[in-house]
């Protein structure tokens, strides 16, 4: 048998900067011979179609967590990847990347792997990077179990965004973070700008820590905190930019804390997209892309929150319709995980 490929699980919370780190790593030289996996909470992925703007070796898994209920399509896809490189069908295979979504807890994923029948005789995972954000990560580690399971479950934590908050707040987090998980190495980070080699060396602080916290958190499989829903909503004609902002900054002002992530890729009437990221209170400037990815060009926006009923999102989104200038429609049946 060959040399085993390496299997690198990119996690962190939801919104806290995995895409930009990947998105990050792919331009660089050492993700040659990678191959991507992306796995997103919601029925509609849309980090995919970032990713593919500069990797055609990127594959969006179906949408639901990884951690439950998709794991048979995670092992599909990896021997699927197996199959391709025995035939010489992709470039020589060294390293598998996963992006889970935001709410997945790493260790039921590296269990897959590593006691599936025939997976496991050709993976071996290399390391957990998780993301932890500057700016919202006490407040996830406060509020989201799953934050703290990533967090525990970590070869390295990169602290993104650290632009965005004072050297003391990073400070405090890196403190908190090494009490959850002493083994993990921490890395500062701004818009995914890390040097790759340091990402992908072995971490000696963590050697055998991985598989013990897998064992144990495993019994935590398939279980968030309580009530984490999705809503993705499709718009047929273009939306007013203007309108939708205020709908948007109305909204966060109200639900700020109970709305997870906001996700979007925005018909604003233009050649390209406008790409909206939020988290909680959080809008991040909108990007405007030049192209859309695929045929479909119409809006999609993916809101994820604890306590709010997606009902309510919808007719908030109806009663505004007038001057958003589309009527928005429920993509898939809203998921109740
Ligand atoms: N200012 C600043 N913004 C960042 C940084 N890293 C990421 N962002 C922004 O944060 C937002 C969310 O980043 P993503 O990379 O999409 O986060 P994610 O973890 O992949 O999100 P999910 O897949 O929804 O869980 C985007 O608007 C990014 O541009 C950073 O270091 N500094």
């Amino acid at each position: 048998m060959g040399k085993k490929r390496k299997v690198t699980v990119i996690t962190g919370f939801l919104g806290s900067g995995k895409t930009t780190l990947l998105t990050h790593l792919l331009k660089g030289p050492s993700l040659k011979n990678t191959a991507v996996l992306v796995n997103e909470f919601g029925k509609v992925g849309l980090d995919h179609h970032l990713l593919r703007r500069i990797d055609e070796r990127t594959l969006l898994l179906g949408g639901g967590c990884l951690c439950c209920s998709v794991r048979e399509d995670l092992v599909n896809a990896l021997r699927e990847l197996l199959d391709n490189d025995h035939r010489g069908d992709i470039e020589p295979l060294e390293r598998i990347v996963i992006e889970t979504s935001g709410l997945a807890d790493p260790a039921p994923i590296l269990f897959t792997v590593l006691t599936d029948s025939v997976l496991q005789h050709h993976l071996t995972v290399d390391q957990v990077i998780v993301t932890v954000d500057a700016v919202n990560g006490q407040f996830h580690l406060d509020r989201q179990n799953e934050s703290v399971k990533q967090v525990a479950a970590a070869d390295k934590i990169i602290i993104t965004k650290t632009d965005m908050a004072s050297e003391n707040e990073v400070e405090l987090l890196a403190s908190r973070l090494l009490t959850i998980n002493p083994s993990a190495e921490i890395i500062k980070s701004i818009h995914g700008n890390i040097d790759n080699h340091q990402l992908f060396a072995p971490n000696e602080k963590v050697k055998s820590t991985p598989l013990i916290s897998l064992v144990e958190s495993n019994s935590f499989q398939g279980k968030h905190a309580p009530a984490a829903r999705s809503i993705s909503l499709t718009f047929d004609q273009p939306l007013d930019w203007s309108a939708f902002g205020l709908w948007l900054s109305m909204l966060l002002h109200a639900r700020g804390e109970e709305i997870l992530r906001v996700k979007g890729m925005i018909d604003v009437g233009e050649d390209g997209p406008v790409m909206l990221n939020g988290v909680q209170h959080i809008i991040h400037p909108p990007e405007h892309l030049d192209e859309w990815s695929d045929e479909d060009k119409r809006s999609h926006i993916v809101f994820i929150m604890r306590s709010i009923d997606p009902e309510q999102i919808l007719s908030s989104l109806h009663a505004f319709q007038n001057i958003l200038g589309s009527r928005a429609s429920i993509r898939e049946p809203v998921e109740v995980l």
